[in-house]
């Protein structure tokens, strides 16, 4: 049974095109007035969890309740939900403000009403006096608050964003982002954004809903989720994608590694992994300051083979004994230079390693 209160819950759904599987049992409640963001690789299913949501696709098994109410046998326009789309998806003969008013007109509001409404949204969107405007002579930042406008207009509970951001350029996206969040904490509508930009799901988010083939595989608050990721999948989707091979064995409350290359090292307060192990680690996560002998820090000895500068930090390719790994660091250091690779044990993500051929893990 949902939980009282629930916005969306969303209970042991499937659903599959022909012999596909593309959703494999999800489960998941949403509180009213959260901002949940779904991602995860491509493929994986998001877009499909999207709008089974909002009604385009029905499932094979489980069901959908929002507010409570068993929508699941029940079409797109009478579930209460708005849509906003990466395409604009507007109307192109038709002015801003037929655009935003179309779904109140299909509701049967008066004129007057309809005029209302659509004046308070566009000052909403921060778009006053574009009313009698042509959509077509709209820059493709203010499409999309037009859009987001149409898609508030009528109300919705729950507004489904399906990477409404990503064709607009760098510093609108960045400003859009910001009004999104800021409009759905006033308004307090619950938020559900499918989207492929880590950051972008981090800065809007209050929960990320991480999928891979068609199952949830983590859950929970940004930072929790960027900073604990539970798999070496997630890890790396969430750029911890440095990946060395190393062997672990606990020594009291410590975690004794080795490596390849007699390289050591002695940390703790990680997870109770023994074994054969990978240990995830991300570019900006480290320094090249060799700090050999401080405690609780994986060092490894390299050399810089390539680098460059992408702005604020230089990105170093460090070739090691045990890989080549991407490193950024705020000095700038000469190729063939040799370095340290410090990384701070908290920034270190230890998985069991587990595949074909390698010794079973013994987890405490
Ligand atoms: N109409 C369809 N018929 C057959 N297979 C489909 C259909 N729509 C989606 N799929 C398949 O379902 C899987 C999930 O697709 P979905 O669009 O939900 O993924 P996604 O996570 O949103 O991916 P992306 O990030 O690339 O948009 C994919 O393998 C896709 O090829």
């Amino acid at each position: 049974m949902p939980q009282q209160g629930t916005a969306v819950a969303i209970e042991r759904l499937e659903v599959g095109y022909g012999r596909t599987v593309v959703l494999d049992g999800i489960d998941l409640a949403i509180e009213p007035g959260s901002f949940v963001a779904l991602l995860g690789a491509s493929g994986c299913g998001k877009t499909t969890l999207l709008r089974s949501i909002a009604g385009f696709i029905a499932p094979r098994a489980g069901r959908i309740l929002l507010g409570g109410r068993d929508v699941t046998g029940t079409g797109p326009e009478r579930r209460g939900t708005a849509m906003m789309f990466q395409s604009y998806a507007l109307w192109p003969h038709m002015t801003v403000a037929r655009n935003i008013g179309y779904g109140l007109k299909l509701r049967g509001w008066s004129r007057a009403d309809i005029a209302r409404r659509v004046d308070e949204i566009l000052t909403l969107v921060e778009m006053p006096g574009f009313g009698d405007r042509s959509v077509t002579t709209l820059s493709g930042g203010q499409r999309q608050r037009v859009a987001l406008g149409r898609a508030l207009a009528v109300h919705p509970p729950v507004l489904l964003l399906d990477e409404p951001l990503s064709n607009l350029d760098a510093k609108i996206r960045l400003a859009m982002r910001h009004e999104i969040r800021a409009l759905q904490q006033r308004i307090g509508f619950t938020a559900i954004h499918v989207t492929h930009d880590q950051e972008e799901a981090m800065v809007m988010a209050d929960r990320l809903v991480i999928l891979e083939a068609g199952r949830i595989v983590q859950d929970g608050r940004p930072e929790d989720v960027y900073r604990r990721p539970n798999s070496p999948t997630v890890a790396s989707f969430l750029g911890a994608d440095n990946v060395i091979e190393a062997e672990a064995r606990r020594d009291g409350t410590d975690l004794v590694l080795s490596l390849a290359g007699g390289i050591r090292a002695r940390i703790a307060g990680t997870p109770p992994v023994e074994g054969p192990c990978l240990l995830h680690f991300r570019a900006n996560a480290v320094t090249l300051a060799a700090r050999e002998g401080r405690g609780d820090c994986l060092a490894i000895p390299g050399r810089i083979e390539q680098s460059s500068y992408p702005g604020g930090r230089y990105r170093y390719q460090v070739g090691t004994p045990v890989g080549r790994f991407f490193v950024d660091d705020a000095y700038r250091l000469d190729d063939g230079a040799a370095v340290t690779i410090a990384i701070p044990a908290p920034s270190l993500h230890v998985f069991a390693r587990s595949g074909p051929g390698v010794p079973a893990i013994r987890a405490a």
